[in-house]
This record gives structure tokens, C-alpha cells and sequence, in this order.
């Protein structure tokens, strides 16, 4: 453990920046100040007074809005409103907030992500991406969130686990900090994170098997059929249900992760927000030298149509996210395993 604290982190990052990477850091720093007050509140678990209920209202996708995901969205906002920051946008919110139109900088957030996980005491967390403000006269602040992910200046993601992590990519590189009870403050505990290039683990949720195209599904075939397959190993799965936690396994040791579009209704798309929860977790991985694709096509390079947009997302080890890709758009993909692996046709009879 390297043992530097955030705050001496980011006053490197300061000095070593402009007065907008100053703007960024202090963005960081509040956000922080969110996080924490969130720790005590899910520590708290079931005995927090406003832990269980749900709050009756739903978010844009029609989710049902825990009392807990409406509550980190007030104190995530309350705390970016003392920063420089020029709009706000959440999942929890239809609109984004207009704060201070002098501002530079606009940050997108999921204050509360693996939601269903709340009451299971099972890892959830808060993802956030920082932008440039859209600036001119007039300027629709939802325009500062309808750019492509390439443009983020920083993103980052707090776990709320076993320990309280903050995952934090400014441009360059991804570190890991975790809270110290004792100091009282964030200690980094992995410096320049790298996702090895392979894996054998994959995170999907299994149960829409039948519902994905053709494609993802040889692709978990081939997988699945581990060592007597054309993968010639056995290959591992996890499901957390929780885009952080699976998040921060691939960081530490590598893997895939896919969200892909299926056939349900309004998952046409996928399950997941390109603006607050695809781009700064594609950012965060891309500079820990992972992929993050929608199968084909790089996550950070959509120009978003609209704030709550949906998007199918592959993330992980890259030789493992450009082998997905290659199951949409190489007919050898089916050609190479038809006839050394004949048998398997069996398996889809
Ligand atoms: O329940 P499913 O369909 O497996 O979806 C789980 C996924 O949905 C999410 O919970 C979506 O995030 P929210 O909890 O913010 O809506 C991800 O964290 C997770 O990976
Ligand atoms: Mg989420
Ligand atoms: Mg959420």
C-alpha cells in the first residue's frame, strides 16, 4: 500500500494542472463529502430510518426510487452546488439542475448504483462523471451532457462495501482509495491500476440467455464449454448485479462484464445509462488499460441523444472485450469452431 491521501493526491494533480484541473480536484473533494454522509446512512443498514421504504415515486426509466437512491441524489447535489460547477444531472433526476451558469464544469451521477442490492447488505455504490460546461449564450444545460465520453475530465465511482472504496481516474491512469477509520480520510491503496489483457471470468446475468442475439450468445457458449470448447480453458463466472462491484473485481483482477441489448421490453438498448453509469465506468477502465465497447463499437466515442439514453455495454480485459467483438463481425468466429467442436452443435439443438 502506497499510503498517500487523497487530498495530498489531488494537491499533486493541482500543481501540476491548470485552474481547471484546481476545479476539478475541489469537484472531487465534495463529492467526497457526499459519499461519506452516504457510508453512515447504508452502515446504518436496516436500522436507518429511512433505509427500507421506497420513496413511491420512479426515476425516468420507471425504476421504483428507493427512499436511499433519492436521498444520495439530494446530498450529492447539496454538495456540488459549493463547488465550481455549472449543472447537475442524475438518474434520479428528469432534468438536469441549473447551479451556477458561470461554472466550468458539469457533473452526471448515479448517487445510489446496484439499487436492488440495498437491502441484501450486498456492495452498492455512486458513479459520477466530470465535463466541460457547455458554454454560450442561452445554453441549454442539457448540452453539457450530450457529449461523447472521450471529452470527460474526470470520472470515478465510490463503493460502499466490506471497505469504502473510491475509484478515481483524472485523465491519466486509475487509482484505488480506500477509507481509513482511523485517519479519517481516503489512502491510496493501488496506484496505476492495470487490468491484464486476458481473463478467464465473465459477469453476465445468465438468466436473459434467451433473450440476446445470436451473437453474445456463441460468444457464452464458447465460454461455457471451457476446456472441451474452442476456449481450450475453464472459465469462471460472477454476477453481483452491481455495476461497481463487478467494476472494481475487473480492476483488480481482470475480466469481462456484459450488459448486452436483449430482447425484454426496453432493453432494446441495454440496461445501463451511457451518460452516468457506460462513460465514466468505460474512462475509469480505458485508463487502466482495458475496453469498453457496446460489443463493436468504443463506448467513449457515442455522441449521447439524450441524458437517460441506454447503451449496451462490454467492459474488461481488452483481448477478451475485442473477442466479443469479433462474434458480431468475423463469420469466422462460427467457421473456426464448426469443425473441430462439431459436438457442440448438440448444445444448441
Ligand atoms: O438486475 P439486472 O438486470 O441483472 O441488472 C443489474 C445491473 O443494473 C444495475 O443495478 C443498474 O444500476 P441502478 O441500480 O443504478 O439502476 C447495475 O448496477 C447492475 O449491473
Ligand atoms: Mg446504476
Ligand atoms: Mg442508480
Amino acid at each position: 500500500m502506497s499510503g498517500a491521501t487523497l487530498e495530498a493526491y489531488l494537491a499533486s494533480f493541482t500543481a501540476r494542472g491548470d485552474d481547471l484541473a484546481a476545479e476539478v480536484a475541489t469537484v472531487v473533494q465534495r463529492l467526497v463529502m457526499a459519499a461519506l454522509e452516504v457510508r453512515k446512512l447504508v452502515n446504518q443498514g436496516a436500522l436507518g430510518a429511512t433505509f427500507n421504504g421506497t420513496s413511491g415515486g420512479s426515476n425516468t426509466d420507471g425504476d421504483l426510487q428507493k427512499d436511499l437512491d433519492v436521498l444520495c441524489d439530494d446530498l450529492f447535489l447539496s454538495c456540488v452546488q459549493g463547488a465550481p460547477v455549472a449543472c447537475y444531472a442524475s438518474e434520479e433526476l428528469e432534468n438536469p439542475v441549473l447551479l451556477d451558469p458561470n461554472a466550468r464544469l458539469a457533473v452526471a451521477i448515479d448517487p445510489l448504483d446496484g439499487s436492488s442490492n440495498i437491502d441484501n447488505n450486498v456492495t452498492i455504490g455512486t458513479i459520477f462523471s466530470v465535463l466541460p460546461a457547455a458554454k454560450g449564450p442561452d445554453v441549454d444545460p442539457s448540452q453539457s451532457f450530450l457529449q461523447p465520453g472521450n471529452r470527460q475530465l474526470a470520472a470515478g465511482f465510490f463503493l460502499y462495501g466490506p471497505q469504502t472504496a473510491l475509484v478515481l481516474s483524472l485523465g491519466t491512469g486509475t487509482e484505488i482509495f480506500v477509507f481509513s477509520s482511523r485517519l479519517g480520510c481516503f489512502v491510496e491503496a493501488c496506484k496505476s491500476i492495470s487490468i491484464p489483457d486476458r481473463t478467464s471470468e465473465f459477469a453476465i446475468n445468465m438468466s436473459n440467455y434467451r433473450h440476446w442475439e445470436e451473437s453474445i450468445r456463441l460468444y457464452v457458449d464458447d465460454c461455457l464449454a471451457g476446456s472441451e470448447g474452442p476456449r481450450e480453458r475453464e472459465f469462471n463466472m460472477r454476477w453481483i448485479a452491481s455495476l461497481v462491484a463487478e467494476a472494481y473485481r475487473i480492476l483488480v483482477r481482470g475480466g469481462i462484464y456484459l450488459y448486452p441489448a436483449d430482447g425484454r421490453k426496453g432493453y432494446g438498448q441495454g440496461r445501463l445509462r451511457l451518460v452516468y453509469e457506460a462513460n465514466p465506468i468505460a474512462f475509469i477502465i480505458e485508463n487502466a488499460g482495458g475496453a469498453a465497447t457496446t460489443s463493436v463499437t468504443r463506448i467513449l466515442d457515442l455522441v449521447p441523444e439524450n441524458l437517460h439514453q441506454r447503451v449496451p455495454l462490454v467492459f474488461g480485459s481488452r483481448r477478451e472485450v475485442a473477442r466479443v467483438a469479433r462474434y458480431h463481425v468475423d463469420p469466422n468466429m462460427i467457421g473456426e469452431r464448426a469443425p473441430l467442436f462439431g459436438k457442440r452443435g448438440l448444445f444448441r439443438a
